[in-house]
């Protein structure tokens, strides 16, 4: 169906660009060479491989369990986002302590006021030149300095020259970051010493030379856009030292293919951004993938296996998220990525997947199944797509969708519409809390439900009902509302979980939603366990034994991706030792309760007992003496 909401568009994608190649004769497929990469062969458990029909790929060499390190490389350029350029380091991405400084006072204008002074906050090491780079250490700042130096110029001038051709910063410094890292190549590696240098423990980073692999999508963005980088680029490269510089046409290529090619790096949330040539060449998308790839500190990417591998098999990775329904994450990836997923979640009839329960709409008659209309139309050119979303939508005219368990029929048009209806809902119940009313967004959101749910309008595993629980359990726990934020997590998980084939084992979404239930059941327990009341004792007992399947199952999935000595598994394991501790606590101190109260009844009962018959009476004629 195509009423979904509007996809995270690529500032630059669309425009008539698109159409127009499409009308350009396609170029022949060739198998790509993968003679430059196969030293990660050697270290890793993979095959690269290529073939016409899919381009490059991977494979397992061997079985592989789940957790399974199957790629570690180091960014050719990697760029801290603008929000944190002062708090991340811009050589090793770790956080940069900050100091206090003395300066010439400065009013809002920027201009100093003659003879006053104030205390500042400031990295502890910067570049006193373009003050664009802040750095953790003064080791990380030397290191840099290379790559820094033929930057630095730039960088300095390059928030006005950003704002002055209207191009986002970042293009302009990850442009430059590429520059610095082709300038080290050389220093480090003359001539054709420039290889993709593969290793498990100490890796270096990939060549800017393989950055060029990298396919740009030029003709996916807009012309005008790309014309104001040229211009922005040009101004750039007059700044970078000659010995450094490269061509305008170079630079406007290695921007794009930085666009449309880099990972975010999940450093204290998503503060920087990186280009992973190997990464990017080889991993394919899948909406069921069985690996995933996590972005850390030293500007590095690791690739772990989620699931257990066979021998052989296609390793690959979520490039949007997966709990969502299919013609969206089509659109986030065509949009996004600028290809139409054929993966084979994608490719399997609805009816057989569990894609008709992501944006399903519940069947009016019977209540049970939840309508289907299968898209019969292969998608010929992602070009005229891309231009026209709207080829989309034309398909459902006159169209009908079938209940999956009765023999209802209803006008897709119609469902299209209850869908929009949801969406508009949703929407204004998630507006509700970006502008910071919980309460008020709490409310619209459990009207939501009733309206959507308890009349069996939207399936339950529908995107958007899932999404308002998990909204519910974060806006409960921020209003304090502890016990009601665990039932609506609760509910989250079973959701997610029961909708099998929606995420893979090990889901990182999923396994935040299990630690957070961990934590908070945790939690819930201690503060339950410390009120005396049967009551409380008794609520304990009900936290404390939801907390630890969820503990258990957050550390699984931890370990899977981010590996067993992160500081994300460990963080999970401090939480178990912290349960099992509170628990044994807690089943002592119920356990000499248990025991007083033993007593007590027993003390009770030997107060009300008759004392026993004299020595030389027959036990069993004791009663009738006792009752003369
Ligand atoms: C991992 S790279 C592969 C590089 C490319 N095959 C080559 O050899 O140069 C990503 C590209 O592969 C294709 N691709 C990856 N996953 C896909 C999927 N699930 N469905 C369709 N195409 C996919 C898209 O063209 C995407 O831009």
């Amino acid at each position: 169906m195509a009423a979904t909401t509007e996809p995270i568009v690529d500032a630059h994608a669309g425009g008539d660009n698109g159409a127009q190649a499409s009308k350009k004769k396609k170029a022949k497929k060739v198998v790509a060479d993968n003679t430059r990469y196969q030293g990660a062969e050697a270290v890793m458990p993979i095959l690269v491989k290529s073939s016409h029909a899919k381009g490059r790929y991977v494979v397992s060499s061997k079985e592989l369990p789940a957790g399974t390190l199957v790629t570690v490389e180091k960014a050719s350029a990697a760029i801290v986002r603008n929000q944190s350029f002062v708090s991340i380091c811009h050589h090793c991405l770790k956080t940069v302590p900050s100091k206090t400084q003395t300066r010439a006072k400065v009013d809002e204008q920027g201009v100093e006021v003659a003879g006053q002074t104030e205390r500042v906050t400031v990295p502890a090491h910067s570049c006193d030149k373009c003050k664009m780079a802040a750095y953790c250490s003064e080791a990380c700042q030397r290191q840099h300095a290379v790559e820094h130096g033929v930057q630095c110029d730039a960088l300095a001038r390059s928030n006005a020259i950003a704002a002055e051709h209207r191009v986002p910063l970042e293009h302009l410094r990850s442009l430059l970051a590429l520059v610095g890292r082709r300038f080290a190549d050389d220093k480090n590696m003359p001539g054709e010493g420039v290889h993709y240098k593969y290793a498990a423990q100490d890796v270096g980073p990939t060549p800017y030379s393989h950055v060029l692999d990298l396919n740009p999508n030029r003709h996916y963005l807009d012309r005008s856009a790309i014309k104001s980088m040229q211009q922005a680029l040009k101004e750039v490269l007059a700044l970078v030292p000659e010995a450094a510089r490269i061509s305008l046409p170079e630079a406007v290529e290695a921007a794009c293919i930085f666009n449309t090619n880099h990972h975010s790096l999940m450093v204290n949330g998503q503060q920087a951004l990186g280009v992973f040539p190997f990464s990017s060449l080889y991993f394919q998308h899948s909406c069921s993938p069985n690996c995933m790839y996590v972005g850390e500190n030293g500007a590095t990417l690791y690739i772990r296996t989620l699931t257990d591998v066979a021998a052989g098999t296609e390793l690959t990775i979520p490039y949007v998220e997966l709990y969502q329904p299919r013609e969206q994450r089509r659109r986030d990836l065509l949009m996004t990525r600028h290809f139409w997923c054929k993966c084979k979640r994608c490719s399997t009839l609805l009816s057989n997947s569990v894609d008709r329960l992501m944006d399903g709409i519940q069947c009016t008659e019977c209540k049970s199944g939840v309508m289907i209309f299968e898209e019969t139309k292969e998608v010929q050119d992602i070009n005229e797509l891309i231009t026209d979303m709207s080829a989309l939508d034309q398909e459902i005219q006159g169209k009908f969708a079938e209940c999956e368990a009765c023999p209802a029929k209803i006008e897709v048009t119609k469902l299209v519409d209850v869908l929009k209806a949801a969406i508009t809902d949703y929407s204004e119940a998630h507006m509700a809390l970006q502008r910071g009313e919980a309460a008020r967004a709490r409310t619209l959101m459990e009207a939501y439900l009733r309206k959507y749910e308890d009349k069996q309008v939207l399936s339950p595993f529908n995107t958007y009902l899932v999404n308002t629980y998990i909204s519910l359990f974060q806006v409960c726990a921020q209003l304090g509302e502890v016990d009601r934020a665990i039932r609506y997590n609760a509910v989250v998980i079973e959701r997610m979980e029961g909708a099998q084939g929606a995420t893979p084992e090990n889901y990182p979404r999923l396994a935040e939603y299990h630690m957070a239930m961990g934590d908070m059941c945790l939690k819930q327990a201690k503060l339950k366990a410390a009120n005396q009341t049967p009551a409380g004792r008794s609520m304990a007992r009900k936290y404390f034994k939801d907390a630890r399947p969820a503990l258990e199952k957050a550390l699984k999935a931890r370990t899977a991706i981010y590996g067993k000595d992160s500081p994300r598994a460990y963080e999970v394991k401090r939480l178990l030792d912290e349960y099992k501790k509170e628990h044994d606590e807690f089943v002592k101190a119920t356990d000499k309760k248990k025991v007083s109260k033993k007593q007590i009844a027993a003390a009770a009962a030997a107060a009300s007992t008759p004392p026993p018959p004299p020595a030389d009476m027959p036990a069993q004629t004791q009663p009738a003496t006792s009752a003369a």
